[in-house]
C-alpha cells in the first residue's frame, strides 16, 4: 500500500471530486459515515458518554458528521467546537447547520480554558480537531485542552490523524499531540504512523478506503510503501514440483565466537526453515560439536582458531554468504571479513558484529558487493551513518548511505524499514514479543535463505522482514509476548509462508 503525503491526499481529494462528480461535502459524508460504522460496530449501542472535539476545518467537519450519525442512533453525544479560529471551512459550516434538524443540544463552544469540560476516564473521546491540515504546532489553550484529554486517560479515537501530529515532520519536544488509543485514517497511511518517534501517538491503526479516485491513486508516484500480506505474497516464488535441493540455494553462514555459537545456530535454523536447499556454517573450532548436535541438517567447516574467526574459506562455493552474528570484532576477525569481501562477488548479508566491523573500518564498505543487504538495529545504524536529528533526518541519511555504497539497508525496529536508494518499504508485521535475544540472527537467516533461492536482494529483504514478523506473530499468539524466544520465531516460519495465501487471520491469532 502506498504511504502518501498530505499534499498527495489533498490532490487525490480534488481529483475524486472532479472525476466522481461529487461535492466535497458528499466526500466528507462518505468518509465520516465509514468512521461512524466502525464505531457503531464496536460500541453496539453502549450507553457510554461520547465527547466529540471538533476543530473548525474539515477534520472538525468529519467530527460533526460522525456526531450526527451517533446521535441519530441513540448514543449519548456531546459535541465541542474547539474554536481556535473563526475561519470555519464550508463543509464544517454545512454540517453544523445539519445538526439543527436532529438535535436541540447545540454544540458547546470552547474559546479558552474557562470553557473546558470535565473529561472522565470512562468517556469515549473523539478527536476531530486537526487532521492533515495542521501547519504549525498547537499552542496556547488548545495545547492545554490536548493535555487535558491525554491526562483524562479516556479512550481516545483520532480521526484521520491524532491532532498535533504532522504528516511530514516530527513534533518538537513538549509539543501538544493527542495520544490516541485508536486512529481511523482515510485512504492511505501516513509515514509518521510508523516512525519510532511518533508511532506511540497513533495507538491501533485502521485505514479506511473512502473510495478516492483509483486511477489517480494507481498513478501517483510514492517512494514509500507499507508492506502487508498482499504485498509480501506478490513477491513469493512458488516451488516447482519437479525440483531438488540444488534448486533452492546453498547458504554459508559465517560467524560465532566462544560463548556466542548459539547465534549462528539460530541463523542456520532460520535459513533451513525458510527453504534453503543446503546450509553450511563457517565457525571457530569451539562451535563444532554444538552445531553438529544442535542442527544435524547443517554442514560445518571450522576456522583454525578455536575461539574466533580469523580467515575465510576462499574456494568454498556457496550461492550466498552471511556474515556477522556472534563474530566479535577482534582484529583477526576484521581480517576474516576483509578476506570474505575480497573473494565474494555476489551480494552478501551483513549483520551484528559484521556491521560493527564495517563501522570501525569504513574502508571495507567500498568492498561490499553491489546490492548486499545490511541489517542494522538503531545502535548499529548510528555507528554506520552517524547521529541523526530526528526520524526524518535518519531516513535521509540512510537513503544517502544506501546510494553511496549501493546496498539495501534494513533498519530493524517495531516497524522495520527496508531502504534502497530513494525507495522505502515499511513493514507492518511483528509484535513486541520479538524484542528478544537472537531475533535479529533469525532475520538474517531468513533474508540469506531467500537470496540463495534467487530472490532479488531488495525482494529478499522486504519479504524476509515480513515473514520474520509474521512468524513472530504466530509464535506470540501461541506463547504470549513474554515467552517468545528467537528459536520460536524460526520454528514458525513455515506457518508464516503458508499464511501468505490464506485470507484474514482469525481473531485468536491477532496480536
Ligand atoms: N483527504 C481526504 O481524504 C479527506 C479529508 N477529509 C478531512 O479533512 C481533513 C483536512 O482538513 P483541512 O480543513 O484541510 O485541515 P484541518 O481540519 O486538519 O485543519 C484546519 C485548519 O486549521 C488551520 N491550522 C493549522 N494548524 C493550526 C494550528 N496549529 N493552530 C490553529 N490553526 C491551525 C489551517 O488553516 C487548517 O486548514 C483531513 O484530515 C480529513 O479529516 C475529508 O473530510 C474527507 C476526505
Ligand atoms: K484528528
Amino acid at each position: 500500500m502506498k504511504i502518501l503525503t498530505a499534499e498527495q491526499l489533498s490532490e487525490a481529494d480534488k481529483r475524486t471530486i472532479e472525476r466522481q462528480n461529487i461535492t466535497s461535502e458528499e466526500l466528507m459524508e462518505r468518509a465520516a459515515t465509514l468512521v461512524f460504522n466502525e464505531i457503531h460496530n464496536r460500541l453496539n449501542g453502549a450507553p457510554i458518554p461520547i465527547k466529540v472535539f471538533c476543530g473548525i476545518g474539515n477534520n472538525g467537519g468529519d467530527g460533526l458528521v460522525i456526531a450526527r450519525h451517533l446521535i441519530q442512533h441513540g448514543y449519548h453525544v456531546t459535541i465541542y467546537v474547539v474554536n481556535y479560529s473563526d475561519k470555519r471551512s464550508d463543509d464544517f459550516l454545512a454540517n453544523y447547520e445539519k445538526l439543527k434538524s436532529i438535535t436541540n443540544d447545540w454544540p458547546q463552544l470552547i474559546k479558552g480554558e474557562d470553557n473546558f469540560p470535565e473529561i472522565n476516564t470512562g468517556d469515549f473521546v473523539i478527536d476531530a480537531m486537526f487532521g492533515i491540515g495542521l501547519n504549525r504546532p498547537i499552542e496556547g489553550w488548545v495545547a492545554k485542552l490536548v493535555g487535558l484529554i491525554n491526562d483524562s486517560k479516556a479512550f481516545t479515537l483520532a480521526i484521520d490523524m491524532p491532532s498535533g501530529l504532522f504528516s511530514d515532520k516530527v513534533p518538537g519536544n513538549d509539543a501538544a499531540v493527542i495520544e490516541a488509543d485508536f486512529t481511523l485514517s482515510f485512504q492511505a497511511p501516513k509515514l509518521v504512523f510508523f516512525l519510532p518517534e511518533t508511532m506511540d501517538y497513533v495507538g491501533d491503526l485502521q485505514i479506511l478506503d473512502i473510495g478516492l479516485d483509483r486511477e489517480f491513486l494507481a498513478e501517483i508516484k510514492a517512494p514509500i510503501h507499507l508492506i502487508e500480506k498482499v504485498e509480501a505474497a506478490s513477491l513469493y516464488k512458488p516451488r516447482k514440483t519437479n525440483s531438488h535441493k540444488g534448486d533452492y540455494g546453498h547458504v554459508l553462514i559465517v560467524g560465532g565466537s566462544y560463548g556466542k555459537i548459539g547465534s549462528v545456530l539460530l541463523t542456520a535454523t532460520a535459513a533451513l526453515k525458510t527453504g534453503s536447499g543446503l546450509c553450511s556454517l563457517y565457525i571457530p573450532e569451539c562451535g563444532y560439536n554444538i552445531v553438529q548436535t544442535g542442527l544435524p541438517e547443517a554442514m560445518v567447516l571450522t576456522d583454525k582458531d578455536s575461539e574466533q574467526l580469523t580467515t575465510y574459506p576462499e574456494d568454498f562455493e556457496a550461492d550466498v554468504v552471511c556474515f556477522g552474528m556472534g563474530a566479535g570484532t577482534s582484529q583477526k576477525t576484521v581480517g576474516a571479513l576483509e578476506d570474505l569481501l575480497n573473494s565474494v562477488k555476489e551480494p552478501v548479508v551483513i549483520d551484528a558484529d559484521g556491521l560493527n566491523i564495517l563501522s570501525n573500518n569504513k574502508k571495507l564498505l567500498d568492498l561490499l558487493p553491489k546490492d548486499s543487504v545490511l541489517t542494522p538495529h538503531p545502535g548499529e545504524l548510528k555507528r554506520l551513518i552517524g547521529e541523526w536529528q530526528d526520524d526524518f533526518d535518519k531516513l535521509e541519511k540512510a537513503k544517502d548511505f544506501s546510494k553511496k555504497y549501493d546496498v539495501v539497508l534494513v533498519i530493524k525496529g517495531a516497524h522495520s524499514f527496508t531502504i534502497k536508494g530513494d525507495e522505502i518499504y515499511v513493514n507492518n508485521s511483528g509484535n513486541p514479543g520479538m524484542a528478544t535475544a537472537g531475533s535479529g540472527d533469525v532475520l538474517s537467516g531468513v533474508i540469506t535463505s531467500l537470496l540463495g533461492q534467487s530472490y532479488e536482494p531488495l525482494s529478499a529483504a522486504i519479504l524476509g522482514v515480513y515473514l520474520h514478523g509474521r512468524s513472530g506473530d504466530f509464535a506470540a499468539s501461541e506463547l504470549g509476548y513474554e515467552s517468545v524466544l528467537a528459536g520460536d520465531i524460526a520454528q514458525n516460519i513455515g506457518k508464516a509462508v503458508k499464511d501468505l495465501f490464506q485470507s484474514e487471520m482469525k481473531d485468536s491469532e491477532r496480536n
